[in-house]
């Protein structure tokens, strides 16, 4: 038995070319503001946090977390670090246990549960390559041939340009297509029409065989929504992704009672009580939670035994290693969000220029690797160039 050796974390801040904003590109909680100018800059995450756990016998496994990452590290370094070294990484649900307790007065959601996340990840990778097998392989094994993903960009933008580049995802075979939307309650019913246009013009493209998704970014509100669920019914969604706040629990259960169009959130909950409080209450149709935010691959797996006993799919939010290996291993986990390779825009797109390893979508599915020991992930040298890394 190797024991932990050492937890190294280490934040990439990306220094290459960005994507400039546009406006009205994604409805998001600070567009209730009176603030003026670019309300989604908050939200856009030029940075990343990679956490890399050694054991005694020089292995290595890979965590990581987007949100927050400067913080997250402090967390690391000073207070989950210290709890997890000179562990048995097999022990993993208490050492789970044990960062989450001796951190409860302040790590139970947000950044707390996001180093647990970054750590507990890394853990897996190890386990994964301690014993030679894939982590899907560790959680339940193969319940899929390969995993349907669907296409998440669609930013809102001129109608023209939106329907362009549907066409031009169209030629890659997916299934399923995720827009954002750009107007919301200030807005007023000017944007309202704004909104209809594009989920009209995304339809006229993709048609109603494929899946069409759509993202509000927390940036409308209980009211405003439900002006605008009978208006969106006749095209069908598959689903209306946090349309309000995250905390706005009764609000969600209130939208997804109503029965028009299934309300789907989730990543930005926190630990398998935040979640399980989302599936009591009915609050959501579909669960997003993202695996380096909830709690890691423990709090996840857990998850995903209450969501299914609740018949309520899991879709994890991003798509990326560390929740592919979820989806490949749950029945209950059906399809996967695929952030193609873009220029660096949100921030999503950093996965890419990290990492590498990361499946990439062939014909609307990617595959993981029965072989492929771990998460499958490396951690990149070909774009060193465009990070400043902060050890
Ligand atoms: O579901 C998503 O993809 C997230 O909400 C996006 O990452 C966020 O950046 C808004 O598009
Ligand atoms: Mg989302």
């Amino acid at each position: 038995m190797t024991k932990i050796k050492s937890v190294r974390t280490r934040v990439w801040n990306w220094t290459g070319p960005t994507v400039p904003p546009t406006g009205n590109f994604c409805t998001n909680a600070s567009d209730a503001l009176w603030a003026k100018g670019d309300a989604m800059a908050s939200f856009r995450f030029y940075q990343w946090l990679t956490c890399e756990i050694e054991t005694e016998d020089g292995t290595i496994g890979i965590g990581n977390a987007a949100l927050a990452p400067t913080v997250v590290k402090t967390a690391i370094d000073d207070w989950y670090a210290p709890l997890v070294i000179g562990e048995d990484p097999f022990d993993y649900a208490y050492i789970w246990e044990k960062m989450y307790r001796r951190t409860h007065a302040w790590g139970r959601k947000g950044i707390g549960m996001t180093a647990i996340s970054a750590i507990d990840i890394a853990i897996w990778d190890l386990m994964g390559k301690l014993v030679g097998k894939p982590v899907f392989k560790l959680l339940g094994g193969r319940t899929k041939e390969k995993i349907p993903v669907y296409y998440s960009k669609l930013y809102a933008g001129p109608v023209e340009s939106m329907q362009a580049e549907a066409e031009e995802a169209m030629k890659n075979g997916y299934t399923g297509y995720k827009s954002r939307f750009g107007y919301g309650p200030k807005d007023g019913m000017a944007g309202m029409r704004e909104n209809l246009k594009r989920v009209e013009a995304l339809r006229e493209v993709i048609g109603y065989d494929n899946d069409l998704m759509l993202e509000c970014y927390m940036g409308w509100n209980l009211d405003y929504t439900k002006r605008m669920l009978p208006k969106l019914a006749k095209y069908e969604p598959r689903w209306l992704e946090e349309p309000v706040i995250a905390d706005d629990v009764e609000g969600y259960a209130e939208l997804n009672a109503m029965n028009i169009v299934p309300i789907s959130g989730g990543e930005h909950e926190f630990s398998v009580i935040g979640c399980k409080d989302l599936i009591d209450k009915k609050a959501v149709s579909v669960l997003q939670y993202d695996t380096n935010r909830v709690g890691g691959i423990t709090a996840a797996q857990k998850i995903n035994a209450i969501a299914e006993a609740a018949q309520i799919p899991v879709i994890p939010h991003a798509g990326q290693a560390h929740n592919y290996h979820l989806t490949m291993a749950n029945t209950n986990c059906p399809i996967s969000e695929y952030f193609p390779v873009f220029d660096v825009e949100v921030g999503n797109e950093l996965f890419y220029y990290i990492f590498e390893g990361d499946p990439e979508a062939v014909d609307g599915f990617l595959q993981l690797d029965d072989d492929k020991p771990g998460l499958g992930i490396t951690i990149s040298d070909k774009h060193l160039s465009n990070f400043e890394i902060v050890e």
